[in-house]
């Protein structure tokens, strides 16, 4: 089974990557998101260390503060940004952010002033904005029209994967600088200095790479001279061919996406609008929405905590560094190998299991107030954040349709960096709000943190929107969570308790009336299925096998009146089991996802209610000759008699030939087993359009699909994109 890769696949951004121009502005892009990371943790571990006399509650405000003036700026100056990259080269405009941000950083540690600590990084959220919107401007310059997405894509994808690696050069400057303290007393008590150099030399080092990128002239978009390529770059014709006359860009693409931690200007607060209505139409992807962001603003909330936390365990920055640290990475871990653990359960078991672990995991770090505890819990924490993200990605983009899922996407993007944000400001807060108090009872004593108490109550709450989450995207299932998880551990299936075998496939039972639409609808879910690259075997009753076809004349002839009720109950179920032998089973074994025209229902319906048979006989017989053998849905088309009929056009064979009370008693006898077991049936009103009809199946019938295969999840959340080397 094979499904399109939607997202930044590897091979994709290898692709992208080829186009030099691309390669050099992504540099640009990694440099100054490394850079961005970098300062922010430098900036809060300094305005933890220059705040370390104040009160406790002043030192929450300015670590709350240095990230909420992240975020605040860019929604006032997002709109200008436009006018800028209209008139001014936006190379130009793109190396001055750099330079203007270098020496920001720069200044913070010389002036070590809490006062300029906070107008340096205010200044530093203005100038952001229209270093973004210069960049995104230019990608239409330098990358063709067709490769457009991706390169935004990989873009996205940077600014996520360069916190971990901030977050480690951040860790070992900051040992550093500690050892170096302690070997020279001299040098007073250890700051975040070092990590703001290092963080200016990146925007220095970014913006001398955004000057060496072509120039484009803002006001006449001549077709830019790439540079001769050498062999296995991209063709320059490419790059020229369609570079687009103005600025549009398609509704569906939007210019503006966030890289960074440091963007939610007004184009991010209206996709996040728009993605919150959109997120609420259906209970799955509202579900994953939920979970995946609760997944960023638990990373906020240990983000926002993690240096007064640190402090209070009488350590200081290198110790918060470990902890952004440990988190971060795990949290890539998480996305990367997401896909690929427990393959045994169900990605949406998975799903909320691994958003309770981090719940779980952040309330234990909060409770024990120990670093080496701490860290390890951060690591948890992170990976399970990190598979529910990529677990999250695959099923989303299964979930939803073509047009709406790259929409969607950007929005979780955008609000995932807005929430981390938000809640990394909000978190010092409450903590410094709450306070901490050494409790002591007769020999026990415990430290009760603010910081930690906001850790325990972000855990719990993690845990309550995983289980809020879980019971969104649930689904039906044979096999007990416990159960499947238990298996799932060992690595062996888990079998239902009744099934003898447990059936790779999927089985779709189309059931209704004559002319009730089945199997136009089969034709239609086929052709869906097939273009989603999954392997279907479209079947019908009575007469999808050899000996069926002779069975299906004897049934359907229209001269051969004399075969009782019993005896025509019992051919159609001889077919079925012949049927069932030879067709289904075979294609469920293989994985296949079968749909079958009519199965054990028609009987039921046409014989035990049509004919007046003893329905319970003809299920038990029945039962008997499926060996049990279930469908995972039966989608029943329900349409008044006289609607099917003229449908049909009169009668053509011995069943449609019947009167009209006898087909009144089937639609009862279909209705009557669908209200008996919503949850395997879908009842659809037939007299919808072709096309509603087929929307509403699709939409029930979507997750039941199986999990993609594991090469597209990593295609979907492959991170790091190889640099292609010439
Ligand atoms: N939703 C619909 N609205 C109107 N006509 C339909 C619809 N679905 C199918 N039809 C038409 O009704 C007729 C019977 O459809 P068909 O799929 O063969 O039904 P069945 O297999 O249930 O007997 C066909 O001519 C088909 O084009
Ligand atoms: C499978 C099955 C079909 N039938 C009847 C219903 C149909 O009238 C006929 C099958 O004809 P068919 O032309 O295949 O069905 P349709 O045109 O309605 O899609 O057999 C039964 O009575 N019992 C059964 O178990």
């Amino acid at each position: 089974m094979s499904r399109s890769a939607s997202l930044g696949a590897p091979g994709e951004a290898r692709n992208v990557l080829a186009i030099k121009p691309f390669r050099r502005l992504w540099i640009s892009l990694l440099l100054s998101s490394l850079g961005d990371w970098l300062a922010l943790f430098a900036l809060i571990s300094l305005a933890a260390v220059l705040t370390a006399e104040s009160s406790a509650i002043i030192q929450a405000s300015v670590i709350s503060g240095v990230v909420a003036l992240r975020l605040v700026p860019p929604l006032a100056v997002g709109p200008f940004t436009g006018a800028l990259t209209n008139r001014v080269d936006n190379r130009l405009t793109m190396a001055i952010g750099d330079v203007l941000r270098a020496l920001l950083y720069i200044s913070v540690p010389i002036v070590s002033r809490i006062d300029w600590l906070l107008i340096a990084a205010f200044l530093v959220a203005c100038v952001v904005p229209f270093r973004e919107a210069a960049k995104d401007a230019s990608v239409p310059d330098l990358v063709p029209t067709k490769r457009m997405d991706q390169a935004h894509q990989v873009n996205m994808l940077t600014g996520f994967a360069t916190a971990p690696v901030a977050a480690v050069v951040f860790t070992v400057l900051a040992a550093l600088t500690t050892l170096l303290a302690t070997l020279v007393p001299a040098m007073g008590a250890p700051q975040a200095g070092i990590a703001l150099y290092a963080n200016g030399a990146a925007f220095l080092a970014a913006a001398v790479v955004t000057w060496m990128l072509p120039a484009v002239k803002p006001a006449a978009p001549e077709p830019a001279h790439p540079e001769p390529q050498p062999a296995g770059e991209v063709d320059s014709n490419e790059l020229t061919a369609p570079m687009p006359q103005t600025r549009e860009v398609p509704v569906a693409q939007p210019v503006q996406r966030p890289t960074s931690p440091s963007t939610p200007d007004s184009f991010v607060l209206r996709t996040l609008w728009k993605g919150m209505r959109f997120a609420g139409t259906t209970p799955v992807v509202r579900g994953l929405v939920l979970g995946m962001l609760g997944s960023f603003a638990l990373a906020g909330v240990l983000l926002g905590t993690g240096r007064v936390f640190a402090d209070r365990l009488g350590a200081g920055n290198a110790v918060f560094g470990v902890l952004v640290a440990a988190f971060s990475i795990g949290m890539a871990l998480g996305v990367y190998f997401g896909p690929r653990v427990l393959r045994g359960l169900s990605r949406r078991r998975l799903f909320g299991l691994c958003l309770g672990v981090s719940g779980i995991a952040l309330f234990l770090a909060g409770l024990i107030p120990n670093l080496v505890l701490a860290a390890v819990l951060a690591v948890i924490v992170g990976t399970g954040a990190g598979i529910a993200w990529a677990v999250g990605l695959s099923l989303l983009g299964q979930e939803l349709e073509e047009d709406v899922r790259d929409r969607t996407f950007v929005y979780l993007h955008a609000a995932s960096w807005t929430l981390l944000l938000l809640f990394a400001a909000l978190a010092p807060l409450l903590a410094g709000v709450i306070g901490d108090y050494p409790l002591a009872v007769r020999d026990l004593s415990y430290d009760f943190l603010g910081s930690g108490a906001v850790l325990m109550g972000t855990g719990l709450l993690g845990v309550v929107l995983a289980v809020l989450a879980y019971r969104q995207v649930s689904e039906r299932a044979e096999v007990s969570f416990r159960t499947e998880l238990i298996a799932a551990l060992r690595g062996v299936p888990a079998t239902p308790a009744k099934e003898a075998e447990k059936l790779p496939g999927t089985f779709v039972v189309l059931e209704g009336g004559e002319g009730a639409g089945k199997s136009t609808q089969v034709g239609q879910l086929t052709v869906w299925l097939r273009e989603e690259g999954f392997e279907v075997v479209t079947t019908r009753e009575p007469g999808a096998t050899k000996l069926g076809m002779r069975l299906r004349a004897l049934l359907l002839d229209k001269d051969d009146m004399t075969i009782s009720a019993r005896t025509e109950a019992l051919l159609y179920i001889a077919d079925r089991a012949n049927h069932i032998e030879e067709v289904i089973l075979p294609a469920l074994r293989r994985g296949a996802i079968v749909i079958s025209d009519r199965y054990v229902d028609s009987t039921i319906a046409y014989q035990g209610a049509g004919r007046d048979l003893d329905s319970a006989g003809v299920e038990m017989i029945n039962a008997w000759a499926t060996e049990d053998l279930i469908p995972h849905l039966t989608v029943l088309l329900d349409l008044p008699v006289e609607d099917g009929l003229a449908r049909v056009g009169g009668s053509t064979d011995r069943m449609e030939s019947e009167p009209q009370e006898f087909h009144t008693r089937v639609r009862k006898g279909f209705r009557d087993l669908a209200e008996r077991d919503p949850g395997r049936y879908l009842i659809v009103d037939a007299r919808m359009s072709q096309e509603e009809v087929t929307r509403e199946i699709q939409r029930r019938v979507r997750p039941l699909l199986p999990d993609p295969v594991p090469q597209d999840a990593e295609a979907i959340t492959g991170m790091m994109p190889t640099i292609k080397t010439d």
